[in-house]
């Protein structure tokens, strides 16, 4: 027995190698515990920003979007933190004015010096697009828009942020960024599923697009995109003029230009079959004829007596003559003779299209159930309108007959919709918290946020990956454990053979 004691203290693998293994497996499972704990405890969230000035037609607006720093190339990450609307009418208003336009985007500037930290401004980027409005001012009076948009330059470039430039977009450019949105947030981008088209319905001009099923026969209105590996070739137009407040004055001018009474009468009487019977407004001549979209015409007088009438059809017979279809060089045209394929698949359809159709709670019926209700609204008295929305404006609640029978005309017979696909077009506001709308796609466009080609995914998930990882380290220790205890007991035999 003493012999073999001897034996077992000269034994190698006897305590001391013991409590290394034992010791470096515990310090091993303490070391993977903390990194696993460090790894999933959630990082403080870092967050960039970006803001992007809507100059639109009727108004401006600032978007600011925030997304977390490192997941910047991901479909669906950029978010809208915080709209503002500025005070007062769009920058082309300022015309006669150009100061006044940089200085009304003030409070709207500051708010958002306000809103995103102050150690992000300097390289948060500042955009500043125009549209329809500022494009009519350029065709109107080029130097003015010039002067309007240093104005806008000027007073963007005294905030914090790192000023990246203030122009109008083109029709198209509006037309596929806010196709581009729309299908960002619906996370459409990089899936095998179908798209949304996009049909957004401003002040003063209105985009159709989607991805249509035939070819695009013109070159004018075709865009093509390599997004997150896919290719997409997109229809788009932009109708200037045909945004609400220009079609309204194109309506309203062709009929006074077609009544004879409208040159003889002071005040001009204009009978109006989209305003409501009672309404009974005066308005100048120069509020209706003063915009490149109509020719001048001399009248006896410089006021016009706008009586409503309240007669939905006759309201939609007075705006097909808007859309003249009289000729089409294409296979297939819109209006005016512009080529457009039948429409396809899905549409959000946007801004004055979900304000005039929410407000007339039409966002979801068939087609025909829509035009009956509409002209039950058209019909209804002015007097019951106005005690029925006390809240609205009276500019806004006069015009929705016109606007709600617009839009039908725009998408029934100018683009073409029909009662079988008219469920298919999705009056929007938002989508996951974010405003549809071009803005978005602009900057994602801007500061390249959508690859071309689909960013590499992982072999397998986070999580997965660290519980492979504990697994496997378990496993090899396990293994390491079964081998010293193997050679421990075939020592002891070889110990015990040699005794
Ligand atoms: N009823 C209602 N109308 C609105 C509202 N906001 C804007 N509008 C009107 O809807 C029309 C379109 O508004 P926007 O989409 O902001 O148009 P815009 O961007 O100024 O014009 P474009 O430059 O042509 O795109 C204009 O006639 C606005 O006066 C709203 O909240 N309610
Ligand atoms: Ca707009």
């Amino acid at each position: 027995m003493d012999e073999q004691g001897e034996v077992k203290v000269k034994n190698p693998w006897h305590r001391p190698a013991f409590i290394f293994l034992a010791a470096f497996i515990i310090l091993g499972i303490v070391i993977m515990v903390a990194i696993s704990v460090v790894q999933n405890k959630p990082l403080p969230q870092k967050y960039k920003y970006g803001i992007v000035l809507d100059a639109g037609s009727s108004h401006t607006s600032v978007f600011i979007y925030e997304w977390p720093a490192e997941k910047e190339n991901n479909t669906g990450m950029v978010q809208q933190k915080h709209t503002c609307n500025v005070k007062g009418k769009g920058i082309s208003s300022y015309d006669a004015d150009p100061d006044g336009a940089g200085k009304s985007l003030q409070d709207c500037m500051v708010e958002a010096k306000q809103i995103i930290p102050a150690h992000r401004h300097t390289e948060t980027p500042v955009y500043l697009g125009a549209t329809a409005g500022m494009r009519l001012l350029k065709m109107k009076d080029e130097a003015a828009s010039e002067k309007v948009l240093t104005s806008v330059e000027h007073s963007l470039k005294t905030y914090p942020f790192s000023y990246q430039g203030a122009r109008i977009l083109s029709g198209q450019e509006e037309g596929a960024f806010g196709w581009i949105t729309v299908n960002y947030l619906s996370e459409n981008l990089n899936k095998p599923t179908g798209t949304l088209g996009a049909l957004d319905l401003g002040g003063a001009s209105t985009q159709i697009t989607f991805i249509p099923q035939q070819d695009i026969e013109s070159n004018d209105n075709s865009i093509d995109f390599r997004l997150y590996g896919n290719d997409y070739h997109l229809y788009t137009h932009s109708f200037l003029c045909y945004g609400k407040d220009q079609a309204l004055k194109i309506s309203m001018s062709k009929k006074l230009v077609s009544s004879h009474a409208a040159y003889k009468t002071d005040p001009i009487e204009l009978r109006d079959p989209c305003f409501h019977p009672g309404y009974n407004t005066t308005k100048t001549v120069q509020s209706v004829f003063n915009t490149p979209c109509i020719k001048a015409v001399n009248f006896s007088s410089g006021y016009i007596s706008h009586v409503g009438l309240g007669n939905w059809s006759q309201c939609q017979q007075s705006i097909r003559k808007v859309f003249n279809t009289s000729r089409c060089a294409y296979s297939k045209c819109s209006f005016n003779e512009v080529f457009q394929p039948s429409v396809d698949g899905q549409f959000g359809a946007f801004s004055a299209f979900f304000f005039v159709m929410n407000f007339l709670n039409l966002t979801s019926d068939s087609l025909a159930t829509t035009k009956q209700k509409l002209a039950t609204y058209c019909s209804t008295p002015w007097g019951k309108i106005v005690k029925n929305h006390p809240g609205t404006k009276e500019k806004y609640l006069s015009e929705y007959c016109f606007s709600g029978t617009y839009i039908l005309t725009l998408l029934e017979d100018g683009y073409n919709f029909t009662s079988e696909n008219w469920k298919d077009i999705h009056f929007i506001k938002k989508i996951r918290d974010s405003d549809a709308g071009w803005t978005l796609g602009y900057m994602l466009n801007l500061t390249n946020m959508i690859p071309a080609e689909a960013p590499d995914t992982p072999l397998m998930p986070y999580g997965g990956y660290v519980t492979f990882m504990i697994l496997f380290t378990l496993f090899i220790l396990v293994l390491l454990l079964l081998a010293y205890l193997y050679f421990r007991q075939s020592s002891r035999k070889a110990q015990k053979g040699i005794i």
